[in-house]
């Protein structure tokens, strides 16, 4: 018995061997005879052939051609397959994929010399088969065609194209085509008989049966090692030889195609030059891209190709003078293919051993797998964990500003109800996030860089609009602007409400604070007692536990203008004078006109003359002490000077206003105030002067407005009151 491994192949891993290329001329046929034409090659020797015809010094052919083999026109096809085509054949019984396939120009032998290669070969693997005690065989037969680009399925009626798909393992593989299990030889026939009966022919003006599509016989052969086998139960072989008819290059001209016939060609010469151009590149080496994937039959033939197949070209010729050219050309690529090396590997387990070592391999691959997918499986738990925690950590000081925000509308409240003030008043609110630096003493808004926002609060609710506004700490010198106001708003205030933690400002953006007031205090600073600490929101202190609120207004805001004006004057025009004596000079002059203007038009009762100069100055000071202190008297004083305001004419109102603004050395610009709608810009400095403005704000709207100011710890909050 042969050896498994055949006569005489060699099979090592890895050994490169070339494609096994012959030529076969067939003999004139009866109408290149009638035709008187010509045979042009000869056959000088066994791997030799030569053009006959005179060539013309020009020519770029050469005149002679060497191959694996050539085969002159009384060649017999058996002696084509034994020489050219059985050894790669009968590879595949040893495990090794192989090809057969014939190249050549439309008439010039293809089928003829397939149809006969198919057959000796398959004849010869049965015989080995046979032949073979110690494996079990089985065969599969598959057919398919290749015309126009669509893969046809040669067993199937059904004429639909099957799709190419890319397997890691196998390579190109066809889509759901059918394999038969091949029982003998007469079974081979009958489907030999079926495909030929599907397959695409047509006539054209060189051959009346001709080939339009390329067709793959292909065989698969499994065995495995039965119990009579030496090397053991386990090695199993796999491979397949594929039997492949191509279809003809053909000129146009030649076979005066029209039509069908045209576009058949067109498809053939193209995917022919695709081969071409395939077997050019491997022939002049591996490197490089080869365009495998450009027509459906190399893609298919790929690995039969340069690849782990052993592969054996046997190229046709037709003799007559007419066909040349085309003759050249089947030369020219049969050259190319004889220098495309291929690589012959068993690509199957052929021992225990091979088998242990394949099955190492894959244990290996698999645990790194594992590995990796272990190793990613922890990095996103530990992700989801510090994200679970940064949830955590973002809901407990969600919590804890939730708890600041209420303890602090609580103190607000109590306070609020302290005072007197009802709850339901509604109140215009600033609230200051300080600093660290809080309790250091004096905070100087000059440092201010950030945006307040100003709103409205009604005590009750905690949720409404907020009417925004910015604060300018550095260009505005302290002037607090209310951006956003609007007249329905302010004609509406029960409508408004603000969201205490809606206007809580970002430390970063709001204060700073100094140890004491410089002396060049302007009136953008305010100054707290140097001895002043503010509390620990947890001791549940306010700055007016140590002092009482009309104490706290009159030291920040200057002195109350009803409670002993001429004893705290003086004071006042220290103050102001230090920062800017003329202009208070200048202040309390327009200051007194306007009163005078106001009582000369009897809006404005004798009583309150009195009170001049600088009692519209106080006037809001008065209002917000009387509230906060619970003073009745002083509340009186609320009430009257509520009736005097209200009592003015509207035109009274804005000229009081138009004045007042003039007058403040840090004043209100009307021209701003009303460029910003109803926005106006507040002077927020410690002296009365400030929450005047704010008065004079309110005034102009009709609103009447006090202005309380409370600090804690974590909040400083600044609101005006209807
Ligand atoms: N070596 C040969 N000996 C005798 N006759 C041959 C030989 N080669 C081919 N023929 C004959 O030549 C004709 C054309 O051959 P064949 O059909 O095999 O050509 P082809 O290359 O397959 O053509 P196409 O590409 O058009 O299908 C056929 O009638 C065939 O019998």
């Amino acid at each position: 018995m042969e050896s498994i491994y055949g006569d005489g192949i060699d099979v090592e891993d890895g050994q490169e061997e070339k494609i096994f290329v012959s030529v076969r001329v067939r003999p004139m046929n009866a109408k290149e005879i009638a035709k008187n034409d010509s045979c042009d090659w000869e056959c000088v020797s066994d791997n030799t052939i030569v053009c006959k015809n005179v060539l013309t010094e020009r020519s770029v052919y050469p005149n002679a051609y060497t191959f694996d083999r050539v085969y002159g026109s009384e060649v017999a096809t058996r002696q084509v397959y034994e020489e050219g085509a059985k050894r790669v054949a009968l590879s595949a019984l040893n495990g090794i994929n192989s090809s057969i396939f014939a190249y050549g120009q439309t008439s010039s032998g293809k089928t003829y010399t397939m149809t006969g290669i198919t057959q000796y070969a398959i004849s010869d693997i049965f015989d080995q088969i046979n032949k073979q005690v110690d494996r079990d065989f089985v065969l599969k037969f598959s057919a398919i065609e290749i015309y126009n680009e669509c893969v046809r399925d040669l067993l199937s009626a059904d004429g639909t194209p099957l799709r190419l798909l890319d397997d890691p393992e196998k390579g190109t593989v066809v889509d759901k085509l059918t394999e038969i299990h091949l029982e003998d030889w007469t079974h081979l026939m009958e489907l030999l008989a079926v495909c030929e009966a599907q397959r695409k022919i047509g006539e054209t003006s060189l051959n009346q049966m001709s080939s339009r599509s390329h067709q793959i016989i292909r065989l698969t052969i499994e065995s495995v090692a039965n119990e009579f086998s030496v090397i053991g139960s386990a090695s199993t072989l796999t491979a397949t030889v594929n039997f492949v008819d191509l279809a003809g290059s053909e000129r146009a001209s030649q076979t005066r195609a029209a039509g069908k016939r045209l576009k058949e060609g067109c498809h053939i010469n193209r995917s022919l030059l695709t081969l071409g151009t395939v077997v050019r590149k491997l022939s002049k080496g591996r490197n490089g891209h080869v365009p495998y994937r450009d027509s459906k039959l190399t893609r298919i033939l790929q690995n039969s190709l340069g690849g782990n197949a052993r592969t054996a070209i046997v190229c046709t010729l037709s003799p007559a003078h007419t066909h040349l050219e085309q003759s050249r050309n089947t030369l020219l690529f049969a050259l190319c293919a004889k220098d495309v090396r291929t690589s012959a590997q068993v690509n199957v387990v052929t021992s225990e051993k091979a088998l242990v070592k394949q099955l190492q391999r894959e244990m290996t691959r698999l645990e790194n797998e594992l590995r990796d997918m272990s190793t990613s499986t922890n990095h996103s738990e530990t992700i989801i964990t510090e994200k679970e925690v940064q949830i955590q950590k973002m809901e407990q000081e969600v919590k804890d500003l939730t708890q600041e925000r209420d303890l602090a509308r609580t103190r607000l409240e109590e306070i609020l109800r302290a005072a007197g003030v009802d709850q339901n008043w509604v109140c215009d609110l600033l609230i200051l996030r300080p600093s660290t630096s809080v309790d250091s003493g004096s905070w100087d808004v000059n440092s201010i860089s950030g945006h307040l926002r100003i709103g409205s609060w009604d005590g009750s609710s905690t949720c409404g609009h907020i009417r925004n506004g910015s604060w300018d700490g550095s260009s505005a010198s302290g002037h607090l602007r209310s951006g956003s106001w609007d007249e329905h708003s302010m004609s509406d205030m029960s409508d408004l409400a603000i969201n205490t933690s809606d206007v809580a400002i970002n430390p970063s953006d709001v204060v700073a604070f100094n140890d004491s007031l410089p002396s060049t205090a302007s009136v953008n600073t305010y100054s707290f007692p140097k001895n002043h600490k503010l509390r620990n929101p947890n001791e549940d202190h306010y700055v007016f536990d140590n002092i009482t609120p009309r104490e706290f207004m009159n030291q920040y805001f200057g002195p109350d203008s009803k409670a002993e004006w001429e004893k705290t004057s003086p004071k006042t025009k220290t103050r102001t004078s230090s920062l800017d004596s003329f202009k208070e000079v200048e202040e309390e002059s327009i200051v007194k006109d306007e009163v005078d203007d106001i009582h000369n038009e009897g809006n404005l009762g004798n009583s309150h003359a009195d009170q001049s100069p600088g009692s519209l100055n106080l006037t809001r000071s008065t209002s917000c002490s009387a509230i906060i202190d619970g003073d009745s008297t002083l509340c009186e004083n609320v009430s009257e000077k509520n009736v005097i305001v209200e009592s003015k004419s509207d035109s009274d109102i804005k000229k009081l206003c138009r004045q007042d603004s003039h007058s403040s050395f840090k004043s209100v610009d009307e021209k701003e105030m009303q460029q910003n709608n109803d926005g106006g810009i507040f002077d927020l400095s410690p002296s009365s002067r400030t929450l005047e403005k704010v008065m004079e704000y309110d005034i102009r709207r009709e609103a009447y407005h006090m202005v309380k100011i409370f600090f804690s710890y974590d909040y400083q909050f600044l609101f005006f009151c209807k």
